[in-house]
C-alpha cells in the first residue's frame, strides 16, 4: 500500500470554547488531487491554515514523509515541502510575470542568495524554472507584462506557479476558481489536474463539477469533522452527503 505523503492524526483546532475542527484524520497519498468539500463553516480552511502552519493546532500530529511537522511554524513547513496558494496578494505587482515566478523559484533557496559562487547558478536555474512554468500555465504570451495588468483569470494561474516554482511535494489550493468566468475555469481546471504528474494537491474547492471530474479522493467535511471519503462516484452516491448538501449540489446537476 502506497504510504501517505501528508498525514493528519486526530487534529483539533479550537478558538476559545468553540471547535472548529474536530479530531481529524486524513490520509494525503502521493501524486493524487485530494479535495475537501464541505458546507459554508464547515472547517475546511481551518483545516488548511492547520495543516500549513497559518494557525497552531490545539492537539493532534501532523506528519509530512512520516515526520512530525505539527510544531513547526509556517516557514519551515515549507521547507519540508508544503507550498500553499495565496490568493492575488501573493503577487508581486509592480514586476512582470516572469520575475514573480524567478523570484518564487529563488525564494526556496535563501542561504544561495546570499553565496556570490552560488548566485549565478541558481538565477540561472530559477530562470529555467520560470520558463518551464510559464508553458505550464499558458502565461507565455503575458511573461514580459506585469503581473498587476493580467486578467483575473491569469493572476489566478500565476499564484499556482508561484506555488510550483518552490518545487514543493503538497500544493494547497484554497478555491482557485472563484470569481473566474467559465474559460478560465476550464484553463485552472486542466492546471490542477495536470499538477498531479509532480506533486500532491491538496484543494478547497465549491464547484462541484471540477471537484467531481479532477478528484482522486475527496473528504466530506461537516460542522468540523469529516462526514464522508472516497471517491468522486462513492462520495456522490453517499447518502449522508445528499443529505447534508440537499441533494443537488454534490452530484453538479447530473443525478
Ligand atoms: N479566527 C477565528 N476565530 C474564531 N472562529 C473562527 C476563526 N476562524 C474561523 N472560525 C470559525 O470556524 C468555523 C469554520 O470556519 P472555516 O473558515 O474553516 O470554514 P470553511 O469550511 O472554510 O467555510 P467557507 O466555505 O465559508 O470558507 C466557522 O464557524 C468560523 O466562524
Amino acid at each position: 500500500m502506497t504510504a501517505p505523503i501528508l498525514k493528519a492524526v486526530n487534529v483539533t483546532k479550537r478558538y476559545g470554547t468553540f471547535t472548529a475542527v474536530n479530531n481529524i484524520t486524513l490520509d494525503i497519498l502521493p501524486g493524487t488531487v485530494h479535495s475537501v468539500i464541505g458546507p459554508n463553516g464547515a472547517g475546511k480552511t481551518t483545516l488548511f491554515h492547520a495543516l500549513t502552519g497559518s494557525t497552531p493546532i490545539t492537539s493532534g500530529s501532523i506528519l509530512i514523509e512520516g515526520e512530525e511537522i505539527a510544531h513547526l511554524p509556517g516557514f519551515k513547513r515549507v521547507r519540508k515541502g508544503l507550498a500553499r496558494s495565496f490568493q492575488v496578494t501573493s503577487l508581486f505587482p509592480n514586476l512582470t510575470v516572469r520575475e514573480n515566478l524567478r523570484l518564487a523559484a529563488q525564494g526556496t533557496r535563501p542561504t544561495q542568495a546570499f553565496n556570490p559562487w552560488r548566485r549565478v547558478e541558481s538565477l540561472t536555474m530559477a530562470c529555467d524554472i520560470a520558463d518551464d512554468l510559464l508553458g505550464k500555465l499558458n502565461l507565455h504570451g503575458v511573461a514580459q507584462r506585469l503581473s498587476a495588468e493580467l486578467s483575473h483569470g491569469q493572476q489566478r494561474r500565476l499564484e499556482v506557479g508561484m506555488a510550483m516554482a518552490g518545487q514543493p511535494k503538497v500544493i494547497f489550493l484554497d478555491e482557485p476558481t472563484s470569481g473566474m468566468g467559465i474559460d478560465d475555469i476550464g484553463e485552472m481546471k486542466r492546471l490542477i489536474h495536470g499538477l498531479r504528474d509532480n506533486y500532491t494537491v491538496l484543494l478547497i474547492e465549491h464547484n462541484m463539477d471540477i471537484v467531481m471530474d479532477i478528484s482522486d479522493q475527496i473528504t466530506v467535511m461537516q460542522q468540523g469533522q469529516i462526514l464522508a471519503q472516497g471517491k468522486p462516484d462513492e462520495i456522490r452516491n453517499d447518502e449522508r452527503v445528499r443529505r447534508a448538501y440537499l441533494g443537488s449540489m454534490i452530484t453538479g446537476g447530473r443525478a
